[in-house]
């Protein structure tokens, strides 16, 4: 078997839940597939899931939220998302991981250059010379002008995408396999955005570095992700390659929020320029069975408020949905 056929990251049905609050679920049986080299974009309303579903891989649940069921993989090998100790080792050295607001990743009180090289020396053995030469190389790999300068740089001289890329830096440093980029750009100005997701794809072509990136910007995902899964209230909906999902969504909240995506093309056809989707996500608490997005969806049957419709795969693309939209040319059944 060669490496190409093992997932990067892999996770199967991830069941996360409130401690001590009775039916408070929040990841209701999660699975998803990370090939090398590939960007997955996670998508979704707020409160879907994503960041829980990054964080749980990462072991970085927050306290009160506890895992009941699913595995993790990395590169076929279960990953001890429950083992603090083991997972300093795995977080940075084998994932890597941006957050929405730099200044999160970063310590004030410290130039850049010391924060990068402390990743580095808590997962490599690297004499000093050669450690801070590294710090100054993955300066200049993303793209910093001046590294030297910068790297002897305290956080507040440098801009938010400065301090972006300089978080971009620290999780690479130790080449992980997977990048999970969580907001990434959300923080920061639209040209900046899209300067750090180029800068994120010429580190994968460098690297083969799988990314996930989690995001509510449907533009971004268009032109950066090879796949895309769509979250709803704790479950994956939907998921295909992003070609397939813009051009022909299946699941009805999929077609939802590329409606409610600014669209001028369709405007000037005499359409809105958007149309948001009806009511809330449900609270995690909300006991309702069959489809959670049953209440604001305008395909619902009888059928889906009585059962959780499967997650069905035909020819790589995925839906959960007893009545998806139909494919272009498809007969409605
Ligand atoms: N410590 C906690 N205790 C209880 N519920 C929590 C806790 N942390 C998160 N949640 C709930 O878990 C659900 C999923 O949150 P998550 O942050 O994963 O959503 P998200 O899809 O990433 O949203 P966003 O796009 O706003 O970041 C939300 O309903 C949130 O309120």
């Amino acid at each position: 078997m060669s490496t190409r056929d093992v997932p990067l990251l892999e996770i199967e049905d991830l069941r996360i839940r409130v401690r001590n609050t009775p039916g408070a679920e929040i990841l209701r049986g999660v699975s998803l597939r990370l090939w090398p080299g590939e960007t997955l974009a996670v998508v979704g309303e707020s409160g879907c899931g994503k960041s829980m579903t990054s964080l749980a891989v990462m072991g970085l649940l927050p306290e009160g939220l506890e895992r009941t069921a699913g595995t993790v993989r990395l590169t076929g090998t279960p990953v001890p998302i429950g083992d603090n100790r083991a997972m300093r080792r795995i977080r940075a050295a084998r994932i890597g991981m941006v957050f929405q607001e730099p200044m999160a990743a970063l310590d004030p009180l410290f130039p850049v250059g010391r924060q990068v090289l402390e990743v580095l020396n808590e997962h490599q053995r690297l004499g000093r010379r050669a450690a801070w030469a590294r710090v100054i190389e993955l300066l200049g790999l993303v793209d910093l002008p001046d590294p030297e300068r910068i790297a002897r740089s305290y956080p507040h001289r440098l801009s938010g995408g400065q301090l972006q890329r300089v978080v971009i830096a620290m999780a690479i440093a130790c080449s992980p396999e997977v990048l999970i980029a969580d907001e990434p750009t959300t923080a920061l100005d639209v040209t900046v955005q899209a300067q750090i997701i180029r800068l994120l794809k010429k580190l994968q072509r460098r690297t083969g570095v799988g990314i996930v990136l989690i995001t509510h910007n449907l533009g971004l995902v268009a032109h950066s992700a090879d796949r895309v899964m769509v979250m709803y209230a704790g479950r994956k909906v939907e998921e295909a390659d992003t070609y397939s999902l813009f051009t022909a969504p299946r699941h009805p909240y999929t077609r939802g929020l590329l409606d409610a995506t600014p669209n001028p093309e369709r405007q000037a056809t005499g359409g809105r320029l958007l149309n948001e989707i009806p009511g809330i996500v449900p609270s995690i608490t909300d006991p309702m069975p069959g489809c959670r997005f049953a209440p604001r969806c305008v395909r619902r049957t009888e059928a889906c408020r009585a059962r959780v419709p499967d997650f069905t795969v035909v020819a790589g693309h995925g839906v959960a949905c007893f009545d998806p939209v139909p494919r272009p040319g498809e007969v409605a059944a």
